[in-house]
């Protein structure tokens, strides 16, 4: 048992789905793995373990934002010995040709986060996924018929900005989508030499202004969540 997850050691598989909603990832596991068995509950931070296709996986919510996923994250590698980050989140896009719906792989993530300035004294690191998991989700996509788009995203630390125009800036270089969480996880994850991915749905448009309900971002994200399985 960890200070955040109530799970004892090897309740929880070596690679680990990780949506920012805890509700997702029960979905997740009472859609898609055998025998589910929850293994934490604290601050209704749901996690479960199972199998899919035989092998041994979990799922667990994160909460929002950079200094939540790095608590989950630092304490299922350091206290759990979790080896494979997946994030399954839902995203703004910033791009015209980024639409509702499509699967976007995070390449790299920048960040409105002061974090990793506190931690380089100032200096930019850059954030990157790992090129093992990267390449396998590409190749699940292909296989499962997925179009996926990858690319540079933003981890920001805010979901309402002042201006909101703001995001002009970061389309303009190229950021695919917005959401809050992967700059952190790629961070912590390199840092105890780990591998992590981000796998996003893109659940609004800062672009176009459409967006989804919640009840769909908990629920309708099939295609990203299958790539992340043959992760596993
Ligand atoms: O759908 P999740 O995984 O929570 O991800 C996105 O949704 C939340 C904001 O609504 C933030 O956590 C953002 O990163
Ligand atoms: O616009 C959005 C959508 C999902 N997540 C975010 O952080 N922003």
């Amino acid at each position: 048992m960890s200070v955040h997850i109530g799970a004892q050691k090897g309740d929880i598989a070596e690679t680990i789905l990780l949506p920012g909603d805890p509700l997702r990832a029960k979905w997740i596991a009472e859609s898609f793995f055998e025998n589910p068995k929850c293994f934490n509950e604290i601050r209704g931070m749901y996690g479960y373990t199972g199998t899919y296709k035989g092998k041994k996986v979990s799922a667990m919510g994160t909460g929002m934002g950079i200094p939540s996923i790095s608590i989950y994250a630092n304490e299922l590698i350091k206290d759990f010995g979790v080896k494979n980050l997946i994030r399954v989140g839902s995203a703004g896009s910033y791009q015209k040709d980024v639409k509702i719906r499509d699967v976007v792989l995070a390449m790299a993530a920048s960040s409105t986060s002061g974090v990793n300035e506190l931690r380089f004294g100032g200096a930019d690191y850059a954030p990157t996924a790992d090129f093992g998991l990267f390449m396998k989700a590409i190749e699940a996509a292909k296989a499962k018929n997925i179009p996926v788009k990858a690319g540079n995203v933003l981890s920001s630390d805010e979901f309402y900005e002042d201006d909101i125009e703001s995001y002009k800036k970061w389309s303009k270089f190229g950021v695919l989508c917005v959401e809050m969480e992967a700059a952190g996880l790629y961070t912590v994850a390199a840092k105890h030499n780990v591998n992590a991915l981000a796998i996003l749905t893109i659940s609004d448009s800062l672009v176009t202004g459409e967006r989804t309900t919640s009840k769909e971002r908990e629920t309708t994200f099939r295609g990203m969540i299958e790539i992340a399985l043959e992760l596993a």
